[in-house]
């Protein structure tokens, strides 16, 4: 049998953001070299070859950061697009979860001319103020609105001045905390939110295979935002902001390995505090398992298909 380069050489090439002034507590600026150093990470069943680590511009704390949260952002959002250009998709580590504005505005302006791209956001909040409703001026509570087009214009435009992800292309998974401000504009956007309630009724296996089919139907490659805060408190403890009752990271991660990932175009894993974590290294392990349940079945499911083309056409 032979093999292709691409399938001797399976890796996923790696994007790191060392970003965290826009969170509520400092630390997880630190998260993607302690796993850039992870021996977890090196013995991964997937090889990650990291293509950069992007330093933040400090400005200050809460809209101080404002400044900085741009600047950190562009250059966060050259370095996906050049990713997914080079190699065709890209594993985003970040810190606080401002950093989905530039992992998404480089994904999205990399396929501007090949079609919209889909969003599943698994989080335990709504992270959809603007600088204007925020009560506490933490721009990681901002992403999804300005993804969306809203917000500042500047975080708004980055890249180009097109919103990034369409409302009808974004799912939210795993919600249990927000305000009313943020509620307001995905209701009058029509953003499909699942919410805790729904994962929990439904599973999450099949809030999954939802989420999936409505961010892939009208779009031509979907993406994951993954903050870890989204998980049960006992499956990943180093957050920041932890709310209790989250999905279970062993569900979760069964449900991947049953969903279509050939689409996916990059996955961005954010708000990991690695000092909070325990003496076990819970929260690290979870971001481990992560990358390699989603790159085991993405490469596996690829390659099936790729072969059995090949037999039909030979
Ligand atoms: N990415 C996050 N952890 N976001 C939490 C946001 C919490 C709160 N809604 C705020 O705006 O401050």
């Amino acid at each position: 049998m032979r093999l292709s380069l691409k399938q001797l050489f399976q890796q996923i090439s790696a994007v790191g953001c060392a970003n965290g002034l826009a969170g509520r507590q400092l630390g997880c600026e630190s998260a993607a070299h302690v796993l850039q150093n992870s021996s977890l990470l090196k013995q991964c069943r997937i090889p990650v070859k990291w293509e950069a680590i992007v330093k933040e511009v400090n400005s200050g704390r809460h809209l101080d950061a404002m400044p900085g949260v741009r600047e950190t952002m562009r250059k966060l959002a050259d370095q996906t697009r050049e990713t997914i250009k080079k190699e065709g998709e890209v594993l985003v580590v970040a810190g606080d979860h401002s950093s989905a504005i530039g992992t998404w505005s480089g994904v999205s302006t990399a396929m501007r001319d090949v079609g919209e791209i889909g969003l599943i956001w698994i989080d335990a909040h709504m992270d959809a103020h603007t600088p204007a409703t925020s009560g506490t001026g933490n721009i990681h509570g901002m992403p999804v609105a300005h993804l969306l087009g809203y917000g500042d214009s500047h975080l708004a435009s980055i890249g180009d001045n097109f919103p990034k992800i369409r409302p009808e292309n974004l799912c939210l998974v795993g919600i249990r905390s927000f305000e009313p401000a943020e509620q307001q504009l995905l209701d009058y956007l029509g953003v499909r939110v699942f919410f805790m309630e729904e994962v929990e009724r439904r599973g999450i296996a099949e809030v999954m295979q939802e989420a999936h089919h409505h961010v892939t139907r009208q779009t031509s490659a979907f993406g994951m935002s993954i903050d870890i805060d989204g998980f049960d408190v006992a499956d990943a403890p180093a957050v920041g902001t932890p709310e209790k009752d989250g999905i279970r990271a062993d569900e979760f991660l069964q449900a991947l390995l049953r969903l279509d990932l050939r689409g996916l175009i990059a996955t961005e894993i954010v708000e990991f505090l690695p000092k909070f974590d325990d003496a076990h290294k819970t929260s690290e392990k979870l971001v481990v398992n992560l990358i390699e349940t989603i790159y085991q079945t993405k490469f596996f499911q690829t390659q099936a298909t790729e072969s059995i083309l090949r037999r039909a056409h030979s």
